[in-house]
């Protein structure tokens, strides 16, 4: 059974059909790309997927379940975190705060403590304390433990954003242009970061991204979507040599 399989998705805004048949499946441990000119539909995808959205036509599973009539915080719980296009942080609360946000969305705290090889002994508060600071470690942001959201550089609040979508315990993780505004130099350490979450972590990982240096990179297999419907699946050099793919993105001057 896949993770997760959406089939013949589809929603319409006004007499715009941005998305539409959308037929994806991935199986825990993948981590695939989603990639298409602006406008395909690529966030609308993660709108549908955890909820914001609901299609008006197809169906979505996730181990198993229909989501569909689940809303988003039941499909958070569920296994599925995401992170924005535009970061959404909590700006005025601590670094540290904001993991403990998503450590209280999640219903898998023993799960996170294994992973993060906490000792059993520590308990409430404590744990809380614990789990946020392994999770910030993992992103070499515990020095910043204490400092304002909104004061941290601007490829750091990224990470910051994986970490608390990390702490609600995963089993799919949406990222939406992680590397948008990254220098060539965070762009690079953010792929070596989503290689090392996803080990550590084993979780499926769908990564929306236009720096295709990261996605070809790193992905397994890519699906590539035009006016809201795939037009290619592959691997990266599959999707690199396709054609079909090459014009849709010279067609829109990218
Ligand atoms: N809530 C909405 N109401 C009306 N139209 C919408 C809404 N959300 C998305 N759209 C439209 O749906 C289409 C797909 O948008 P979407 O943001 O999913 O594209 P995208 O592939 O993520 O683009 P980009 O790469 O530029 O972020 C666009 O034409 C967009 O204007």
């Amino acid at each position: 059974m896949s993770l997760l399989k959406a089939e013949g998705l589809g929603i319409q805004f006004g007499g715009l059909k941005a998305v539409d048949e959308f037929n994806f499946e991935m199986d825990k441990d993948q981590l695939y790309g989603l990639i298409g000119p602006n406008g395909a539909g690529k966030t609308t995808v993660f709108n549908l997927l955890t909820g914001v959205y609901k299609p008006t036509s197809g169906q979505i599973l996730f181990d198993g379940k229909s989501l569909l009539k689940m809303t988003p915080t039941q499909i958070t719980q569920l296994g599925i975190a995401r992170t924005f296009q535009n970061i959404r942080l909590f700006k005025k609360m601590s670094v540290i705060d904001n993991v403990k946000v998503g450590l209280h969305h999640s219903q898998n705290y023993s799960l996170l403590s294994s992973i993060l090889h906490l000792p059993s002994y520590f308990k409430g508060e404590e744990a809380m304390q614990e789990m946020a600071m392994s999770l910030l470690r993992v992103f070499d942001l515990e020095k910043y433990a204490d400092v304002k959201a909104g004061n941290l550089p601007y490829g750091k609040q990224r990470k910051l954003e994986i970490a608390r979508a990390l702490a609600t315990a995963p089993k799919l993780l949406l990222l939406d242009e992680p590397a948008a505004g990254m220098n060539p130099i965070e762009t690079e350490e953010l792929m070596e970061t989503i290689k090392i979450v996803r080990e550590k972590f084993s979780i499926a990982i769908l990564l929306i991204e236009h720096d295709m240096k990261l996605v070809m990179g790193i992905c397994e297999k890519i699906a590539v979507l035009n006016f809201g419907t795939v037009l290619a699946f592959g691997t990266p050099d599959e999707i690199k040599n396709n054609p079909d793919v090459v014009a849709a993105y010279l067609g829109n001057e990218e």
